[in-house]
C-alpha cells in the first residue's frame, strides 16, 4: 500500500488566504492592520531559514512585519527593553523571538517577558497553563498545523491512539494537549520510553518531533496510520545537501495511509499558523469576533 501525501504546502496555502481575507476584512471594517514583530538574536541557520520565508509571507497577507535583528552579545537587558517597547506598541498584535537564543540568555525569562496577549507562539507560561486546563489561548504553530491537517484528514479524531513522539514544550507536550483536546488517548513517547517499536505500532496517529533524521522507520508503524513528521532535518547525502524529516519517508509511507513530506508538509503550516496567531491575536486584543476556523 502506498500512502496518501498530506500536502502541507497547499494546505497553508490555503489557511494564509484566509488570513488574506481576514486582514482585508479588518482594515475596511475597522481600519486595523494587524502587525507582526519578529526579534532574531544572532545566526541560527534553521532560524534564517525560516525568518526569509516568514517575512516574505506576512506581507504577502497584507499584514505589517517588522524585523528587529539584535547582535549575537546583546544584553538580556537590551533584548528584555526590545521586548517592553513591543509590548507597548499598538501597531504590533504579534511577538515572536526566534529560538534558539544565544546560550548567555535565559529563554524562560525572555519568553515570559513578553505580554502573553502578543504571544504568537504560545511558549509564555499562562497560554502554556491556559492550553492545559482547556482555556482560551495563543496555541504554538506547529501542534496547530498539524491539528489542523489532522482534522482535515480525519473529520474527527475522538478515541483514536495518538502516539507523540519528543517531549519538547514547543511540539511534543502541546502537541499532545491539543490531541487529548480532540479525545485522542494520548502517549508522549522519548528517549527513554521502553519499546518504542511497539508503542509506536498501537498509533492510530503518529507525530515524530524528536530533530533526529529518518529515526522512525515503516516497520514500527500500523498499517493505515497517519504520519505527521515534524522534523526538519539537514543532512549530507550522496554528496549533497538534503532536507529530510523524523521519519525515514521511503518506508513509512509503504505502510501508513496517509504521510506528511519533508519539506512541503508541517514546516509550511508553521509559517501559516503564525499568520493565523497574528490575527486572532488582533481580534481579541480589539474585541472583534475571532476568525473561524484559524484557532484550535
Ligand atoms: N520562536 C520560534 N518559533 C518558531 O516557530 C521557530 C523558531 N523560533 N526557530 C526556528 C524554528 C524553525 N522553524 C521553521 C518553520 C518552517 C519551516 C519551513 O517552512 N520549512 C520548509 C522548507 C524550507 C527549506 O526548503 O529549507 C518545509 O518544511 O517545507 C522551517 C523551519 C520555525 N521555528
Amino acid at each position: 500500500m502506498s500512502a496518501q501525501i498530506i500536502d502541507g504546502k497547499a494546505f497553508a496555502a490555503k489557511v494564509r488566504g484566509q488570513v488574506a481575507e481576514h486582514v482585508t476584512a479588518l482594515k475596511a471594517e475597522h481600519g486595523i492592520t494587524p502587525g507582526l514583530a519578529v526579534v532574531l538574536v544572532g545566526e541560527d541557520p534553521a532560524s534564517q531559514v525560516y525568518v526569509r520565508s516568514k517575512g516574505k509571507m506576512t506581507n504577502e497577507v497584507g499584514m505589517k512585519s517588522v524585523e528587529h535583528k539584535l547582535d549575537e552579545n546583546t544584553s538580556e537587558a537590551d533584548l528584555l527593553a526590545v521586548i517592553d517597547q513591543l509590548n507597548k506598541d499598538a501597531s504590533i498584535h504579534g511577538i515572536l523571538v526566534q529560538l534558539p537564543l544565544p546560550k548567555h540568555l535565559d529563554e524562560d525569562l525572555v519568553i515570559n517577558s513578553i505580554d502573553p496577549a502578543k504571544d504568537v507562539d504560545g511558549f509564555h507560561i499562562s497560554n502554556v497553563g491556559l492550553l492545559g486546563t482547556g482555556q482560551k489561548s495563543m496555541v504554538p504553530c506547529t501542534p496547530l498545523g498539524c491539528l489542523m491537517m489532522l482534522r482535515d484528514h480525519h473529520g474527527s479524531l475522538s478515541g483514536m491512539n495518538a502516539v507523540v513522539i519528543g517531549r519538547s514544550n514547543i511540539v511534543g507536550k502541546p502537541m499532545a494537549q491539543l490531541l487529548l483536546g480532540d479525545s485522542c488517548t494520548v502517549t508522549i513517547a522519548h528517549s527513554r520510553t521502553k519499546d518504542l517499536p511497539e508503542v509506536v505500532g498501537r498509533a492510530d496517529i503518529v507525530v515524530a518531533a524528536v530533530g533526529r533524521p529518518e529515526m522512525v522507520p515503516g516497520d514500527w508503524i500500523k498499517k493505515g496510520a497517519t504520519v505527521i513528521d515534524v522534523g526538519i532535518n539537514r543532512i549530507e547525502r550522496d554528496g549533497k545537501n538534503k532536507l529530510v524529516g523524523d521519519v525515514d519517508f521511503a518506508s513509512c509511507s509503504e505502510v501508513a495511509g496517509a504521510i506528511t513530506p519533508v519539506p512541503g508538509g508541517v514546516g509550511p503550516m508553521t509559517i501559516a499558523c503564525l499568520l493565523a496567531n497574528t490575527v486572532t491575536a488582533c481580534c481579541r486584543a480589539n474585541g472583534l469576533a475571532e476568525p473561524e476556523g484559524l484557532t484550535a
